[in-house]
């Protein structure tokens, strides 16, 4: 593991725990609670590797704690291990239907305790390199195609219970496939990586998202965010990426690499009154990628999201008015 772990020990008899954080020494730091609320309000600070808990305590008792600990998405993630007296088969299959990974039954033997949350340790190590694999792009190191769509589905639910408006931005690199074949693909790797900064650059929100979608295009998910700042986004991405002037060696002499990007936005004031589907927004976006490539690239165009057939409409730098009839 690169950091540290933290095991969380939980029980409310303070010798148990006595006994627990002398055989899990070295294993990583120790944080102790006696209570269920206490952990969990410890674990919301700072989740932990992994939980080792009791599963009778007064208070919130072990299973409520560990059904607690899977309702909360910053904590379902946390391997749970139940240590307990109670050592009957149905208590046991409760607390693996409950989403417990081990149990433990008291008396501990000290050797046996530590090998099985050292698997637990390691097992969760594994599970977090995946996930950060799956979830990242590892050319650009933006978020992949796998982490933005759950979370377009999820932003675009929660603009359509809010009544907030939201935008989603492409943008695809201008005659990359020239680029490639003319610099070579590691130079086009490169370049990708260059962009991959830029865009960066453009969006400061924190719950704005850029991945790259794949090959040389990437995506922006601007939640909270109407056509007027989205466009603002727009303008500053495409002058991040004029200002690389990144030559492009397939282009006549002196033309630099640049970007062409398709803007839509939804707000409940505008032609449709109900949040459309992260797929329709993205689609939209698309279209209006489609029409800036159209229109000479290295270039913004713009849809407020509304009745079919779409008008896109070219996005000005400074203009943040950018109105669509349907
Ligand atoms: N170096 C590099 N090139 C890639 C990667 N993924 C896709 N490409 C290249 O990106 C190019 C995309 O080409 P096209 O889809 O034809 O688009 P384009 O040449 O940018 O043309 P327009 O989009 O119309 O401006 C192809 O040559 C791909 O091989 C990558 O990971 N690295």
């Amino acid at each position: 593991m690169t950091h540290r772990p933290s095991l969380l020990l939980v029980d409310d008899e303070p010798d148990a725990l006595h006994v627990l954080a002398h055989c899990l020494e070295g294993l990583g730091t120790l944080h102790v609670a006696t209570s269920g609320t206490q952990a969990l309000a410890m674990a919301r600070r700072h989740p932990p590797s992994v939980v080792l808990l009791d599963a009778n305590m007064p208070g919130l008792s072990g299973f409520e704690t560990c059904q607690a600990f899977k309702a909360d998405p910053l904590l379902a993630a946390c391997p749970i291990l139940f240590v307990t007296a109670e050592d009957s088969a149905e208590q046991e299959a409760k607390s693996f239907e409950i989403g417990a990974v081990d149990y433990i039954t008291k008396p501990i033997h000290p050797v046996v305790v530590r090998a099985r949350v050292r698997t637990q340790l390691r097992l969760k190590e594994l599970t977090d390199e995946l996930r950060r694999l799956a979830l990242e792009d590892p050319l650009t190191g933006l978020a992949s195609r796998r982490c933005f769509e759950p979370q377009l589905v999820r932003e675009v639910a929660l603009a359509a219970r809010s009544g907030l408006p939201i935008a989603v931005m492409m943008v695809d690199i201008d005659h990359f496939k020239r680029f490639n074949d003319s610099a070579g693909h590691a130079a086009g790797d490169h370049a990708l990586r260059e962009v991959a900064q830029a865009l960066s650059r453009a969006a400061r929100r924190p719950g704005d998202l850029i991945c790259r979608l794949g090959g040389e295009e990437f995506a922006f998910l601007l939640p909270q965010t109407g056509l007027g700042d989205a466009s603002t986004v727009a303008d500053r991405a495409l002058e991040e990426v004029r200002r690389m002037a990144l030559p492009h060696p397939g282009l006549p002499e002196g033309q630099c690499l640049s970007v062409s990007l398709g803007l839509a936005a939804w707000s409940p004031g505008g032609p449709v009154r109900d949040a459309p589907s992260g797929a329709l927004l993205l689609e939209a976006a698309d279209r209006a990628l489609y029409a800036a490539k159209q229109g000479g690239r290295n270039t913004a165009y713009a849809v407020q999201f509304g009745p079919e057939p779409f008008q896109t409409r070219p996005l000005h730098p400074g203009s943040a008015t950018v109105s669509v009839a349907p």
